[in-house]
């Protein structure tokens, strides 16, 4: 089952004109403030109606402008995930459970209560009130209210931007199993390129109210007219498998024609692993430096220089097949003569693991 939505809205001067297909998995609503993310959302949810346009998730119509056809939020079959949890707070995690089950067109069985227990981990927490829990628990229990509600959609609107960074690798790993283990698409709303890398399926990537580019993380993240161009940020996503692990603790990854080495990652040899390469962390060399620290050093090829406004430019690099980003400054592109084309050298001063598909294991520490 997909999402399909055409939309155009306008507020004032800001205008949203978006167009886009969210398949099973998880699709990313990237932007920046303002880009229109949350209008979409909302649009999706019922909660504001767009000027014209259509939403329908599989063949069920939630919206036609030209049909006249406007579902209501309750009857939308949506689980909705906030920033904040939202919880009844005099209600147990079992009531609040309970509350998921009772919005669902047909009451859940008892065994879909129990899988989703299982799956975020809450099963000690049934009798608890959310003032009692942490942050990260109340995330999870908002999960499974969603899931209980049986949607054929669920929305997430930066569930994790609440949290601090200890809290977001423990729910991660649970949005990474809804993504895997149910059928139904999710519409992430997120602004932070790492958990793009980590959780997308497919990026909607968002300027001024309009898609500016969508595909698989590997191919918006990498695409340098995407990324924003201010400090931090930026970074390119790359598939990898596991070629072996060494015995002084670390482990050669193979991506396409290159080899990365990165601190130990717990999977056998042939697993797939997504890593996650900040464009600041990557610099360049014109010739292969020689008594550097950084153990990776790839020839890379220039496939596109993106010089900004500020002091930065963004540089766009074909390193053995995989799209890489670097980050220098303008000043260091003009030093060095940066052009497109040119045979040059990426030194990877840090690679984290993204995604190693384990539940419970986040983002390794640089
Ligand atoms: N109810 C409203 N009335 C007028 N303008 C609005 C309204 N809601 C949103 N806007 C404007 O529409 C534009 C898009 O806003 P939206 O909230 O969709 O952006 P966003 O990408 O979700 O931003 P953020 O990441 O900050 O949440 C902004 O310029 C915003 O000021």
């Amino acid at each position: 089952m997909s999402l399909k939505v055409e939309l155009s809205h306008r507020f004032g001067t800001f205008a949203l004109d978006a167009s886009f297909e969210a398949p099973q998995g998880v699709t990313v609503l990237f932007g920046r403030s303002g880009s229109g993310k949350t209008t979409i959302v909302n649009a999706v949810a019922g909660l504001l109606r767009p000027d014209t346009g259509r939403i329908a998730v599989g063949e069920r119509v939630l919206f036609d402008s030209t049909r006249r056809v406007w579902l209501p939020t309750h009857r939308r079959r949506l689980g909705y995930i906030f920033q904040d949890a939202r919880l009844f707070p005099h209600l147990t995690v079992r009531q609040n459970l309970a509350y998921g089950r009772w919005f669902a067109q047909k009451a859940g069985r008892s065994e879909d209560s129990a899988r989703v227990i299982e799956m975020l981990g809450i099963g000690a927490l049934l009798d608890r009130r959310p003032g009692a829990l942490s942050g990260g628990e109340r995330q999870r229990v908002a999960i499974g209210r969603a899931l209980l509600a049986q949607p054929q959609l669920i929305l997430a609107d930066e569930p994790l931007a609440a949290l601090d960074e200890e809290r977001k690798s423990e729910i991660l790993p649970y949005f990474e199993r809804l993504r895997d283990e149910t059928s139904v698409p999710i519409l992430y709303v997120s602004h932070s390129p790492a958990e793009v890398a980590r959780l997308a399926t497919s990026v909607v990537a968002l300027q001024d109210g309009r898609v500016a580019r969508q595909g698989s993380a590997t191919e918006v993240l990498g695409d340098p007219k995407v990324t924003p161009l201010g400090p931090g940020g930026a970074g390119a996503v790359l598939e990898t498998t596991v070629a072996t692990h060494h015995p002084d603790g670390l482990t050669e990854l193979q991506a396409g024609g290159v080899q990365l080495l990165v601190p130990q990652v717990q999977r056998p040899p042939g697993a797939h692993v997504r890593v996650h390469v900040e464009a600041q962390d990557v610099m360049l060399a014109i010739r292969r430096p020689e008594g550097i620290s950084a153990l990776n050093v790839l020839p890379a090829r220039i496939l596109a220089l993106r010089i900004g406004d500020g002091p930065g430019a963004l540089v766009q690099l074909d390193v053995g097949g995989n799209l890489l980003l670097a980050r220098v400054t303008r000043r260091s592109a003009t030093v060095l003569g940066l052009r497109t084309g040119q045979e040059v050298f990426a030194v990877l001063k840090a690679v984290s693991v993204a995604k190693d598909g384990i539940a419970g294991r986040g983002i390794l520490p640089r």
